[in-house]
């Protein structure tokens, strides 16, 4: 049971990532008191004067007294909540202080630290993490072991890979200029896992290893991992050993366990009956309510438990997480205000622009045939080291794309996808090169 209600606000909002910071954005353009949690930025709290921001995490919520009581043990009450916790890394092991995971700014520097040391790493995962670490670690032997027969398997197919592959054997180009992306980030001591780093993070981060060689990456296909062993530390020896399901036993620094997220619900939502998915994640409708009255949550934390548009499907991305924290604002006020409100637009088509070895990728709808079965053919265009173009088809209709390179093919091809127009009549001449594809379908 908490204690005494110190202030009861109309809207408080848990997080401070980007969708906590993306939900406050909202609540606060249309009504005028609400409240933030922990880790927020100064550059928030300058354009809302009407936000108060509370520095400490959430240790319980109380969803039938509509309170949350906070880790230096003050409550607050509620009107209306967003539960914007994110998620942490899923390591492969909790118990090995030589197996890292990266999340936020202080796992990023550890790592960073560990590697300037480091003559050879181990990465674990076949996701986003993977694939940015092993294109960006210099100075240091990496070790890549994938589960699949082919790398990235949460973003591409096989043939993607393929077209990508070569990259890792050729030096890096020059860096271009850093991006420009805006950051809400604060210098204060996190009061626990801070907020995701979210695209660019390894701009202007040192991913130097202990030694003077460039890129040496080697792929271990189809294996997992069978055992990481700590030994007493010996001449020659290294300080952590992994064996693998394909029968090879590297010694290594240390191993990144580039292994996904779990939703952050514990521990602070226990007591409550919300209603989680198979991925943990809280369960919200189309109106991002969770299963406990008047709590909404958005990002990381969530899963997506409406009935999707036939393109679209969740990902912890950085995008979707503010996508979903802007709406779930929207519909927190729409709720006090009881007015109606309709599943946004965003969520019709999935799209994600990312880069992945230099190269800008963009994947829209069902880019690799989610869901479909056998029911869908592809269309590939692919020219080495300068584009990889794969149309996902269903019906004759397009449902999916991936675009490797500077294709600008996205906005034509957001289009069909949206619009569902007919393609059986331009066959395999949807990709013809000689086509101006954008004034075919003007
Ligand atoms: C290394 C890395 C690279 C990535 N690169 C990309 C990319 O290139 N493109 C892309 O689209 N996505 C990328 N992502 C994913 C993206 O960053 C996340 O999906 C997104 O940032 C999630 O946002 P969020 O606000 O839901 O969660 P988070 O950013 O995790 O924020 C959660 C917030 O909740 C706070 N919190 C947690 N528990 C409590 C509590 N009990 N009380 C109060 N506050 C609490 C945390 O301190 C934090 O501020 C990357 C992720 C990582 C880790
Ligand atoms: N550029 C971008 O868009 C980036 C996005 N991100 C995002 O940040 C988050 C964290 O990234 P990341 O950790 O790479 O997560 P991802 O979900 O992208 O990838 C996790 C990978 O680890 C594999 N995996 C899971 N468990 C094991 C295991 N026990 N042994 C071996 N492999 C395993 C998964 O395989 P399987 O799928 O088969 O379970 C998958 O290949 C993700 O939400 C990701 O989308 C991160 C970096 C860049």
């Amino acid at each position: 049971m908490a204690g005494k209600v110190e202030k009861v606000f109309k809207f408080v909002v848990v997080g401070g990532g980007i969708a906590g910071v993306t939900c406050v954005e909202q609540v606060s353009k249309t009504l005028e008191e609400f409240d933030v949690e922990e880790r927020p930025s100064s550059v928030l709290e300058e354009k809302f004067p009407n936000l108060i921001v509370i520095h400490s995490a959430v240790k319980s919520l109380h969803t039938e007294s509509h309170s949350v009581e906070t880790a230096d043990g003050r409550v607050f009450g509620y009107e209306k909540l967003c539960i914007c916790s994110g998620g942490r890394p899923k390591l492969l092991t909790q118990e090995n202080p030589h197996v890292l995971g990266i999340r936020d700014t202080d796992s990023a520097q550890e790592f960073q630290k560990r590697l300037s040391k480091a003559k050879r790493i181990v990465v674990v995962g076949n996701g986003g993490i993977a694939l940015e670490l092993v294109y960006e670690v210099e100075g240091c032997e990496v070790i890549w072991a994938v589960k699949d027969k082919a790398i990235g398997n949460t973003f591409f197919d096989a043939g993607a890979a393929q077209f990508l592959i070569p990259s890792l054997e050729v030096d890096k180009p020059e860096k271009t200029a850093p991006c420009k992306r805006p950051r809400y980030t604060t210098e204060e001591p996190a009061a626990g896992p801070g907020s995701a780093l979210g695209p660019d993070w390894h701009e202007g981060i040192d991913l130097q290893g202990a030694e003077q060689v460039s890129r040496r990456v080697s792929v271990e296909y189809q294996c997992e991992v069978e055992k990481i062993q700590t030994l007493r530390l010996e001449n020659g020896s290294w300080p952590v050993y992994i064996q693998l399901t394909n029968g090879k036993t590297f010694g290594c620094d240390f191993v990144v366990s580039a292994t996904g997220v779990v939703p952050n619900t514990e521990p602070f939502l226990h007591g409550n009956n919300f209603a989680q998915a198979d991925d943990g994640g809280l369960q919200v409708n189309d109106q991002m309510m969770t299963s406990e009255p008047d709590v909404y949550a958005a990002g990381d934390v969530c899963t997506a438990c409406w009935e999707h548009s036939p393109m679209w499907q969740q990902m912890r991305l950085w995008t979707q997480a503010r996508q979903m924290g802007w709406y779930a604002g929207r519909c927190m006020v729409s709720h006090i205000l009881s007015e109606p409100v309709e599943l946004d637009f965003c969520f019709e088509l999935f799209s994600h622009i990312t880069k992945f070895f230099n190269y800008k990728v963009v994947l829209l709808g069902k880019f690799n045939g989610q869901g479909l079965g056998s029911n869908h053919e592809l269309l590939v265009r692919c020219t080495k080291g300068h584009e990889y173009v794969k149309v996902v088809l269903s019906g004759g209709r397009m449902v999916g794309a991936v675009l490797i390179g500077e294709t600008d093919l996205e906005e034509t091809f957001e289009n069909l996808i949206l619009n569902q127009m007919d393609l059986t009549q331009y066959g395999e001449e949807l990709l013809n090169p000689d086509i101006d594809i954008e004034d075919y379908f003007d």
